[in-house]
């Protein structure tokens, strides 16, 4: 990075000069034997330009600047997408059924039932979610695991809003459907 910096300033960026550089700090020239180099080191009779312009003629070795960048390099073809908003998303609903867990057992009717069966199909979806896409990696498991994983993901999420609304549209609904299971008594309660 300092060489390339050094490189591109305007009083050491001349033609000659880069390319004296760049011959010079090329591998190649590394490697040459110090006995070629020495006659440059000493003193001849040819001026000075004569003898930078002969060494211009040779094509430089560039492999001694490497190239650099400061944005991050993308290692997949998928479109980088933000997650930080979907985040915000996830934790709102789930600090949103806190309150209405409580609030649809206490007032049963079928606007909360439906609101909260579709905020907890959301919240689990998206556990059901990073859970599939933490633990079955297609770095671990091969390719077509992680399809199957998520595919059942959404299987599992349709299925549970499916039987959620069917609930509320043709049975008790979700308030007095989780009353019913906490009034079931055993028998030995009972007697
Ligand atoms: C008031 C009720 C609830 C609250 C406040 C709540 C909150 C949360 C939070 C904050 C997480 C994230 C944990 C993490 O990132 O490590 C989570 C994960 C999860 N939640 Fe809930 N949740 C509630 C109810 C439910 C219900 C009713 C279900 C399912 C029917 C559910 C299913 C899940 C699943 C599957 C995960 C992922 C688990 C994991 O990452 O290990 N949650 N919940």
């Amino acid at each position: 990075m300092a060489l390339s910096t050094l490189l591109r300033t305007p009083v050491l960026a001349g033609r000659v000069f880069t390319q004296h550089v760049l011959k010079y700090g090329s591998l190649s020239c590394m490697q040459r034997p110090l006995a070629s180099m020495v006659p440059r080191m000493v003193p001849s009779m040819v001026p000075i330009s004569q003898h930078a312009f002969k060494e211009a003629t040779h094509t430089p070795i560039t492999n001694s600047v490497r190239s650099f960048r400061t944005s991050p390099v993308r290692l997949s073809d998928e479109k980088p997408h933000d997650h930080s908003k979907l985040w915000v998303i996830e934790k709102s609903v789930a600090a949103l059924m806190v309150p209405l867990l409580p609030l649809g057992l206490l007032i049963p009717n079928k606007l909360f039932d439906s609101v909260i069966a579709i905020l907890i199909c959301a919240h689990s979806f998206w556990g059901l979610e990073a859970i599939a896409i933490d633990y079955v990696r297609a770095s671990v498991v091969g390719p077509i695991l992680p399809k199957i994983a998520l595919g059942l993901v959404y299987l599992i999420s349709i299925a549970m809003l499916g039987g959620l609304f069917y609930i509320i549209g043709h049975d008790d609904g979700l308030a007095n459907t989780i009353k019913q299971i906490w009034a079931i008594k055993s028998d030995r309660q009972k007697s």
